[in-house]
């Protein structure tokens, strides 16, 4: 099982994230994502959802129209690990 990250860890994680926004208790990231269209913001969450499944690492997210709103913390774990890093690097390959 992943282990929650350190707090310099994820400091140095978060550098390279800048679009994620750390909640304020540090055990979740957060990305609110806008798309041109609804067909556009299914299609990347199409994407992400394959990818997620192939991690075995799964988001926590809403859809409304074209927003997509998405929150990633490792329940296994209770807090953030090196797991949701690895998909909110996917996410924004995904988004840009
Ligand atoms: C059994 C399975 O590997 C686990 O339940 C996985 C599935 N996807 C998961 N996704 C997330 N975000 N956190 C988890 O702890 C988690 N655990």
């Amino acid at each position: 099982m992943a282990e929650p990250m350190s707090i310099e860890e994820m400091r140095r994680a978060l550098e390279t994230l800048p679009m994620w926004e750390l909640e304020e208790a540090g055990t979740a990231i957060r990305r609110d994502l806008k798309f041109a269209s609804f067909a556009k913001a299914f299609a990347f969450m199409s994407e992400i959802a394959i990818t997620a499944d192939k991690m075995d690492h799964h988001p926590e997210w809403s859809n409304v129209y074209n927003r997509v709103s998405v929150r990633l913390t490792t329940h296994d774990a209770g807090g953030l690990t090196r797991k949701d890093i690895a998909l909110a690097q996917a996410i924004d390959g995904a988004a840009a």
